[in-house]
C-alpha cells in the first residue's frame, strides 16, 4: 500500500473541522497530522501533503494563502468566496505550479446532483428561486451552496437567452423578496433542528419543478471531502465545486 495521505486540519475545533478530523482519522489511507484552529500557527501543516479549511468566511482566504506558502494542497470548505478572493488564489497559483485548491460550498453529493439539476432545468423555465434552510448557528447568508446554485441558474439563463423573470412586486417590506445573486432571488431561513437543506424552485405557466437537498448530518459532507482530499494533488490550479471531480461540471 502506499504512503497514507498527511492531512491537516484548520478549524479543527468548529462543527466541520471536528467532523473532518474523525473522517479522516478513520480513512485507511490518510493521517491526521494537525489540528489547528484560531491562533494557532499554520506553519505547523508543512508536514502534511494537504490542508483542510472549515473556518469562517472572514479567514478563509487568508488561511489558503498562507498554506499554499507553506507548500500544502488546499481544500476549502469555508464559504463567502466571491470572484475578487477566488481570482487572487488564482493569481497566488501562479506562483507555486504544481499546487492545487478545491474550494466547493458543498460537500454533500445531493447538493451537488441538486445544483448540477438546476443548471440543467434552468433554461426550461420562465421563472426560478432558491431557498435555503441552515441551522441557527450559521453566521453567513444567503448560503454558499444557494449562491452557488443561483450563479449556475443565471448562467444557463443567459446561456438560453432568458430575460429576467417575471415579477409585478411595486412595494415590499425590506429583504420579503430576499436577495438577489446574479438575478436570482434567493431567501435564506434559520432554524432550530435544521443542519443544511436547500429547495430550488422552477417555474412555468400551470407547473413547476421542485428540487430540495436535505443534510440532516454533518457526516454527508465526508465522503466529498475525502475525495478531494485524494484528488487535490493530481488538480494544480484552482478548482471550484465539488461537481468537476465528479464529473458533472
Ligand atoms: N462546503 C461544505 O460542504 C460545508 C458544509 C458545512 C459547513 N460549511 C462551511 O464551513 C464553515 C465552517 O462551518 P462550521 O459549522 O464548522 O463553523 P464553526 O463555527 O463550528 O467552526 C469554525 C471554526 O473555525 C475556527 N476559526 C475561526 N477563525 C479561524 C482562523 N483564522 N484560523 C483557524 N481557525 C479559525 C473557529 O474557532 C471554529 O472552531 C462555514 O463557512 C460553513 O458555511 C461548508
Ligand atoms: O452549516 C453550514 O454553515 C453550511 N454551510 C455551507 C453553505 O453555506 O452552503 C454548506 C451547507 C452547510
Amino acid at each position: 500500500m502506499s504512503e497514507p495521505i498527511r492531512v491537516a486540519v484548520v478549524g479543527a475545533s468548529g462543527r466541520m473541522g471536528a467532523t473532518v478530523c474523525a473522517a479522516v482519522e478513520h480513512a485507511e489511507d490518510m493521517t491526521l497530522t494537525a489540528r489547528l484552529d484560531v491562533g494557532d500557527d499554520l506553519g505547523a501543516v508543512r508536514d502534511a501533503d494537504v490542508a483542510v479549511d472549515f473556518t469562517v468566511p472572514s479567514a478563509t482566504e487568508a488561511n489558503v494563502h498562507a498554506l499554499l506558502d507553506a507548500g500544502v494542497h488546499v481544500v476549502v470548505g469555508t464559504t463567502g468566496w466571491t470572484e475578487e478572493s477566488l481570482g487572487r488564489v488564482r493569481e497566488h497559483l501562479t506562483r507555486a505550479p504544481g499546487s492545487g485548491v478545491v474550494i466547493a460550498p458543498n460537500f454533500a453529493l445531493s447538493a451537488v446532483l441538486a445544483m448540477t439539476f438546476a443548471r440543467q432545468a434552468a433554461r426550461y423555465f420562465e421563472s426560478a428561486e432558491v431557498v435555503e434552510l441552515h441551522h441557527p448557528r450559521k453566521v453567513d447568508a444567503p448560503s454558499g451552496t444557494a449562491v452557488h446554485t443561483a450563479q449556475g441558474i443565471a448562467a444557463a439563463r443567459r446561456e438560453a437567452g432568458l430575460g429576467p423573470a417575471p415579477d409585478a412586486t411595486e412595494s415590499q417590506l425590506d429583504g420579503a423578496r430576499g436577495a438577489v445573486v446574479d438575478g436570482v432571488h434567493v431567501h435564506a431561513v434559520r432554524l432550530q433542528g435544521l443542519v443544511a437543506h436547500e429547495e430550488i424552485l422552477l417555474g412555468n405557466p400551470g407547473e413547476s419543478l421542485t428540487l430540495r437537498t436535505d443534510s440532516y448530518d454533518r457526516g454527508s459532507f465526508m465522503p466529498g471531502v475525502l475525495l478531494a482530499v485524494r484528488e487535490v494533488r493530481q488538480r494544480p490550479g484552482l478548482t471550484v465545486g465539488l461537481e468537476h471531480l465528479l464529473d458533472l461540471g
